[in-house]
């Protein structure tokens, strides 16, 4: 059986020990977009090592950093297909703003495995602590497994974040590259539904599609530098469920309403319809 989820839940994956240096978040910051505008001094404390601030979602990739080979859905109680596999939700809260050169651990644990019928949707928490034990950040990612339901799990809740009924407050463009998946994928994400057509094709795409984790670092981007005058120190949290595929070289639109320290977010791809790519996304400021 691909999933069990008697072996799977409450399964402690093994510790990684990782480190980053100012090169590793700059190239993180690059593979998002920033320093578009390089006149901008806004932009370079995301892309020049002067006075550079770390935007908190590096921690989706900072363990990640050196592996080359492509994913595996591996994990006590799951094996599943690469090819079945995109990435449903993703949420990063920081407990310190993220230094420009660490040394952390990171532990993992499956924390569920629900039963979406025709979908299986993994959810694996990570704490990561510096090396003196100090908590840096927690992380939880739900991988969403087509054709992997039916089981016999929960089925879960839904979690949806309502919006407010009123026009946003914000609304910001920002464009990607077409190159943007093969730029991203250097920070250590080298699925091949990324890159390779064949692949992609082969997991019922058109074309490679970006990384779940590019558009939320974007969005998480655009959000701070439109309300939070590009402070990233100012993100308490981060979370968001990939709710439609974004392919390279598209605009996202992104709209944003404040709700006292809480910013509530939507975002589409306006060049091809007015679907969410990113829904139930909420970002908590401190
Ligand atoms: C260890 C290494 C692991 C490697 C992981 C790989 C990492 C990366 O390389 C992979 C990627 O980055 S993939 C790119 C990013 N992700 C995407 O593009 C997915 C976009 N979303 C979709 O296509 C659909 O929403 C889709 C397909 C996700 C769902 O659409 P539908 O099938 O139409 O589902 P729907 O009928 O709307 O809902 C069924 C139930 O599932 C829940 N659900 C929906 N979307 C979810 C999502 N994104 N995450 C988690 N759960 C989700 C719904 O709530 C529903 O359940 P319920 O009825 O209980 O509410």
């Amino acid at each position: 059986m691909p999933i069990d989820p008697s072996i799977a839940i409450g399964a402690e994956l093994d510790e990684v020990k990782f480190g980053w240096t100012p090169s590793d978040v700059l190239l993180y910051h690059l593979a998002l977009g920033a320093g578009a505008d390089p006149t901008d001094p806004r932009e370079l404390r995301y892309a020049y090592e002067r006075d550079l601030r770390v935007l908190p979602t590096f921690a989706t990739v900072a363990a990640n950093l050196r592996v080359f080979e492509p994913p595996s859905v591996s994990f006590p109680g799951v094996e599943v297909d690469l090819a079945k596999v995109v990435h449903g939700r993703q949420s990063v809260t920081v407990h310190h703003p993220i230094p420009v050169t660490g040394e952390a651990v990171a532990r993992s644990r499956i924390t569920d495995v629900l039963d979406k019928g025709k979908a299986a949707v993994v959810v694996q928490r990570t704490d990561v602590t510096d090396d003196s034990g100090t908590p840096l950040w927690t992380a939880e990612s739900s991988i969403f497994a087509r054709g992997e339901g039916g089981f016999g799990g929960e089925r879960g809740t839904s979690d949806r974040v309502e919006l407010p009924e009123r026009d946003p407050d914000v609304v910001v463009d920002t464009p990607t590259l077409p190159q943007q998946a093969l730029l991203y994928r250097l920070c250590g994400d080298r699925n091949p539904l990324h890159a390779d057509p064949g692949f992609a094709r082969g997991a019922g795409f058109d074309a490679p599609i970006l990384h779940g984790l590019c558009t939320y670092g974007i969005v998480a981007k655009a959000v701070t530098d439109a309300l939070l005058d590009a402070d990233v120190t100012r993100i308490r949290s981060w979370s968001a469920k990939f709710a439609g595929i974004v392919l390279p070289g598209e605009t996202l639109r992104t709209r944003i309403w404040r709700d006292g320290d809480t910013l509530l977010v939507t975002t589409t791809a306006p060049d091809r319809d007015e679907a969410p790519v990113l829904s139930d996304a909420v970002l908590r400021t401190r």
